[in-house]
């Protein structure tokens, strides 16, 4: 029986669709460390994460057995994905499932810090009363400068725009904009005329510290800040400068450099005695509709890549979309992507009389990757022989 370890308290519907297909399933509820997370995968065929555990080369190389990875969010960051691909493993996301979430969130942030709520809150639970409109703003008219127009800094143009707010953003890609957001050429361009700033941009590791000192400067007087990406993109120490010295007028936070790898882990923050401040313990994606539907999508692309071979939606290998098998088995080819590999796969193929009926390839820069539907069971001996072809990274046949 295949198993299947679901880590960082993964949904339940995961559990139960996989073990539904067939796999004996294992759940933990925090994310594990380097070592923890070689040992939990002795044996194991498919992992589900989320974003606290990460997979890393030394991982990959002590599991020659780990077939697939579900990440159960969006980011993959925490993935080698190019390493997971050159060892044969696929790795899968949830693209969209909890950008809604997360969207709602910020829309929360904005209006909060724009009302200075956490500090009216703070001073109120200590016996303070202060009805004052000092520093309280509607967000109606207000200029809201998105950076990273993804899938979530898109649908919060379209929720903001419908409070009333003018939208800016800036991205490194062309990007439609939505109803009438108009797009920055430069991020400079956007700091300048933004009462908020939010970040919305993915983690790639050339985000690291992508928003600092600069930037922050660069924002205006009296603007808040929200970063709901990827905590290593801002720079705290920066964010504290400028929130103490009142030139920006408060910050939300969901995300941080370094976070607890299980719940009720301790956490501390420079920021936290600020008053108008928002931290939240990255829970963008955490609603329950969310997580149901992140839980039963995931599963589902980890279940047709075990057994139907389908990478669609992959994030690290070739899309290639298939449905059952309408043959005696299928065949899956992970190579290089290198001239004449798929060639000497038919070959041998054809040397032993197996014919094709139906074939897909796909490639995405060095890999390749082929789908077969073939007439008979491979032998042992045919399998060694795919997987002595020169560039073959991995072979799997479901028959
Ligand atoms: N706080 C949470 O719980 C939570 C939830 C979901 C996603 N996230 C994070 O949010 C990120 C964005 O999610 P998404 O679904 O919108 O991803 P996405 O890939 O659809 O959009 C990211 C956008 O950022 C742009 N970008 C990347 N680097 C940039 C840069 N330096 N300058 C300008 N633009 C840049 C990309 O071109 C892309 O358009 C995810 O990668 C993840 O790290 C956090
Ligand atoms: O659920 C998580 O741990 C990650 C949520 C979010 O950062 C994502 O990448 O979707």
């Amino acid at each position: 029986m295949p198993k299947a370890l679901l880590l960082e308290n993964i949904h339940p519907l995961a559990a139960e669709a996989l073990s539904k297909d067939g796999f004996d399933v294992v759940t933990m509820k925090g994310a594990l460390s380097e070592d923890e997370l070689i040992e939990a995968l002795d044996g194991v065929d498919l992992l589900g994460i989320r974003s606290k555990t990460t997979v890393t080369p030394k991982v990959i190389d002590a599991c020659p057995q780990l077939t697939a990875i579900g990440c159960f969010c969006i980011g993959t960051n925490q993935v080698d994905l190019s390493y997971a691909a050159n060892q044969g493993i696929a790795v899968f996301n949830a693209p969209y499932s909890n950008t809604r979430s997360v969207v709602e969130l910020v829309i929360c942030d904005i209006i909060c810090l724009m009302r200075r709520i956490p500090a009216h809150t703070h001073y109120l639970k200590h016996g303070v009363w202060d009805k004052s409109a000092t520093g309280s703003h509607e967000v109606r008219g207000k200029t809201l400068g998105i950076i990273g127009y993804g899938n979530i800094g898109s649908q919060l143009s379209v929720l903001a725009e419908a409070l009333g707010m003018r939208v800016v953003f800036y991205d490194l890609e062309e990007k439609l904009a939505l109803g009438n957001a108009h797009r920055c050429e430069t991020l400079d361009e956007l700091l300048e005329q933004s009462d908020a700033v939010t970040l919305h941009v993915d983690g790639r590791k050339s985000n690291t510290g992508f928003f600092g000192e600069h930037q922050f400067a660069q924002m205006k007087q009296g603007a808040i800040f929200i970063n709901a990406s990827r905590g290593f993109v801002a720079d705290l120490v920066a964010l504290k400068k400028y929130i103490d010295n009142g030139h920006i007028a408060g910050a939300a936070l969901d995300v941080y450099p370094t976070e607890p790898k299980a719940k009720g882990d301790p956490f501390t923050s420079e920021l936290a005695d600020e008053d108008n401040m928002v931290l939240t313990p990255h829970i963008g994606g955490s609603t329950l509709e969310a997580q149901k539907n992140i839980g039963t999508f995931v599963a589902q692309r980890l279940s047709d890549y075990w057994f139907k071979a389908s990478t669609m939606l992959s994030v690290n290998l070739p899309q290639i979309t298939v449905g059952d098998c309408k043959n005696e088995a299928r065949v899956a080819h992970l190579h290089k992507n290198l001239p004449g590999i798929l060639a000497q796969v038919n070959q041998h193929l054809g040397a032993q009389d197996i014919n094709v009926s139906a074939q897909s390839l796909g490639t995405e820069g060095e890999i390749g990757y082929a789908v077969m539907d073939v007439s008979a069971p491979l032998s042992q001996e045919t399998i060694e022989a795919l997987e002595a072809i020169p560039g073959t990274i991995r072979v799997r046949v479901m028959q």
